[in-house]
């Protein structure tokens, strides 16, 4: 039997109609009318012609809460290939259908793709710091490899929405924004000899990000990160409380490593910080360090 055959078996109608309505029961406080764009759209892509028929007192127009309207329409496809003995069993409709990541409300910008910027990304996302995150970098094929390849990975993420451009657009309303655009130290330079051309990148990069995410919170890396950050600060005209630099923290974890192998303990039991600048200056407090399990 045909899939065209199957939907124009009365009998089969009538029993998915049924069964519709059975579960449909507590779903329809979201009521649309039948021009609802989704409805219309599934309608004549879908290929599946399950209009509403003379067996149901169920329309499609009554049943497009949103949720339900997805669960029904993917099931519908995948069932194309499948048994279609299944087709009337209510346990084949009950699967919970997760729909694509829209809005997650916490979305996280990363711009710049290298070392740094990937590696926040990879973080952010396997640490469920958010799984709504946009890439965003000037050098547009590594930009999109890098975006594939996390793309790729997703499936071992929670639902994640990973989107990259090299037009700030793609970034609308970002929580957090990191920044990681820029040059990156060569043998012999200093922190200090990035700065000029990393505020040049930063001026033109900041603007951009605040034009598409007035209310984000920017999160400075490039070095040098600190005076970066002041910069930044003064560029965006942003209150204080929201332009934060990275600091000393890679500095203090790289301590903590330090101490943990010199001491043969895990790193976990190991604490301490390094102070000051992120640079050459910064001091450990050596007399602060604890193991404790
Ligand atoms: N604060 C910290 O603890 C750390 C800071 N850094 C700093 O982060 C920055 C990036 O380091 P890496 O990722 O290793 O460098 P990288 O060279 O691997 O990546 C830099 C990326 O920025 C992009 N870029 C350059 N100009 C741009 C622009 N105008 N708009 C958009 N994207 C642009 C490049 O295409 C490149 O993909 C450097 O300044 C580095 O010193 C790096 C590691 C730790
Ligand atoms: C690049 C840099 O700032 C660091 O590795 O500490």
């Amino acid at each position: 039997m045909t899939w065209a055959e199957v939907l124009s078996n009365r009998h089969i109608q009538k029993r998915f109609w049924k069964l519709v309505a059975s579960m449909c029961k507590g779903h329809l406080d979201n009521v649309r009318p039948l021009e609802d764009t989704r409805v219309v759209q599934a309608r004549h892509t879908n290929k599946l012609s399950l209009r509403p028929n003379k067996f149901s007192n169920f329309h499609l127009s009554s049943i497009c809460n949103p949720r339900f309207y997805n669960f029904v329409a993917v099931k519908l496809t995948i069932r194309k290939t499948a048994n279609m003995r299944e087709f009337s069993t209510k346990d084949s409709f009950v699967t919970n259908v997760q729909p694509q990541l829209d809005h997650s409300g916490h979305k996280i910008t990363v711009v710049g793709v290298g070392a740094a910027g990937i590696g926040s990304a990879f973080s952010i996302l396997t640490r469920s710091v958010s799984n709504d995150i946009a890439l965003v970098d000037s050098a547009q094929d590594k930009l999109e490899g890098e975006a594939l390849d996390l793309q790729h990975g997703s499936s071992f993420l929670h639902n994640a929405r990973i989107v990259a451009s090299t037009d700030y657009a793609v970034t609308a309303g970002s929580r957090i924004c990191v920044l990681t655009a820029g040059a990156r130290l060569k043998k012999g330079e200093t922190r200090f000899d990035l700065l000029q051309r990393n505020v040049e990148i930063a001026k033109n990069i900041i603007p951009q990000l605040l034009k598409y995410s007035p209310d984000t919170i920017l999160l400075i890396v490039s070095n040098p990160v600190d005076i970066l950050t002041h910069i930044a600060w003064k560029i965006s005209g942003l209150p204080k409380t929201r332009v934060i630099g990275s600091g000393t923290n890679l500095d203090s974890s790289r301590f903590r490593f330090l101490i943990s192998q010199r001491l043969g303990i895990g790193l976990s039991s190991c604490h301490g910080w390094i102070i000051g600048e992120h640079g050459d200056s910064s001091v450990s407090m050596s007399q602060g360090f604890v193991c404790k399990h």
